[in-house]
């Protein structure tokens, strides 16, 4: 899969790709209704045996429009998202840098060099997709901006529960520890990816050496507490509890950021440096200030119990 980045304005003209079919969004998560959009493109291409490409923007429109760009975290930060989308097996993905410049295109101006100039034969995207200057452009305006260069297919809504799976939606459910949820949204457990760093080196001492992880990309933390969680590191995967917090226990200041600690089940050997994936299955429990380390101990104990049984299911 080609990934070209593009910056606004381009060079590139009618000729500079084959004719493709082009699915559309921000895709942040790739959850179930993106890959609704997505495998549809897939589809009609194969249908019409033509190429089939994707096209994302980067950064997130709020970052660029309302200037939020010190806290924004993503569901899948740009490799991620790109790891995903190759998954669903297209030929090419553009990354379209969101400035200002290319937010003021007014829809006519985007159709043009969008989806005209990068030999669009076929646009596919959700019923609520928007394009150009104040999102004027939608599903219902495209056939006026295609000059007749390219026909559409709108995807219908992916509702759960009644109601649209969003990137948005996902985000609240992480923030609130439902990461059971999160993943029957995304269609695959919520990770986040990071570096394994060094800890304050107490948890060997209480008997659960952990890992800690420091993300490596603009992940979006799940909400403090502990989880069942899975790990990869280098091709292989373990199973484990993980605390997502400032470990009040011994911390009376509390850090910025919460720490993120793994703790494998069966695994034994040093991690420190290593690049690590962590996958969120189920949530256990919220963070606890315990009055003594003791109670600390046996909490983790019944928390590794839980999540040995979970996974055994
Ligand atoms: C499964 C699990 C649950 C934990 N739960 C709590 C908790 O409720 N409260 C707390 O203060 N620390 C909790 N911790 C964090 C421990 O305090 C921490 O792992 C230990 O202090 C080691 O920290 P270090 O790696 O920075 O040395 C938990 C850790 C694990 C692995
Ligand atoms: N649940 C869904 N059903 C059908 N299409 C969807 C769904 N969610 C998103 N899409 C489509 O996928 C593409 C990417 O959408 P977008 O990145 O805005 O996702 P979103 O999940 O709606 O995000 P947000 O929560 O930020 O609004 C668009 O074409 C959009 O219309």
């Amino acid at each position: 899969m080609d990934v070209i980045h593009i910056h606004h304005p381009h060079r590139y003209e009618r000729s500079s790709f084959p004719p493709q079919v082009i699915a559309l969004g921000f895709f942040d998560g790739v959850h179930n209704g993106h890959q609704a959009v997505i495998e549809k493109a897939v589809s009609i291409a194969k249908e019409k045996n033509i190429e089939v490409a994707v096209m994302t923007f980067y950064p997130h429109p709020k970052e660029v429009l309302r200037k939020e760009n010190e806290n924004m975290t993503y569901l899948t930060p740009l490799n991620k998202k790109i790891a995903e989308i190759r998954k669903l097996g297209v030929d090419r993905i553009f990354v379209v840098e969101f400035t200002q410049m290319f937010a003021d295109l007014n829809p006519q101006q985007f159709a043009d060099d969008y989806f005209i100039a990068l030999h669009a034969e076929h646009v596919v995207a959700g019923f609520d997709f928007t394009y150009g200057h104040l999102g004027k452009g939608t599903m219902e305006t495209l056939p006026f901006h295609s000059r007749e260069m390219f026909t559409q297919t709108t995807v219908g809504k992916v509702n759960n529960h009644g109601e649209k799976i969003s990137s948005t939606r996902i985000r609240g459910l992480l923030s609130n520890g439902d990461v059971e949820q999160a993943c029957h949204l995304l269609g695959r457990p919520y990770s986040i990816e990071g570096e394994v760093v060094d800890g304050e080196k107490r948890g060997r001492t209480i008997g659960f050496p952990t890992a800690n992880v420091s993300l490596t990309d603009r992940f979006q933390t799940p909400h403090t507490g502990v989880y069942a969680v899975q790990m990869a590191v280098e091709g292989a995967l373990y199973n484990g509890v993980c605390n997502v917090g400032y470990k009040p226990t011994f911390n009376n200041e509390k850090i910025n950021v919460p720490t993120i600690e793994v703790h494998l089940f069966d695994f034994h050997g040093d991690l420190y440096g290593k690049t690590v994936e962590v996958f969120w299955h189920s949530r256990l429990r919220g963070e606890v200030a315990f009055s003594s380390v003791n109670e600390l101990i046996e909490q983790i104990n019944k928390d590794k119990q839980r999540g040995i049984e979970f996974f055994s299911r």
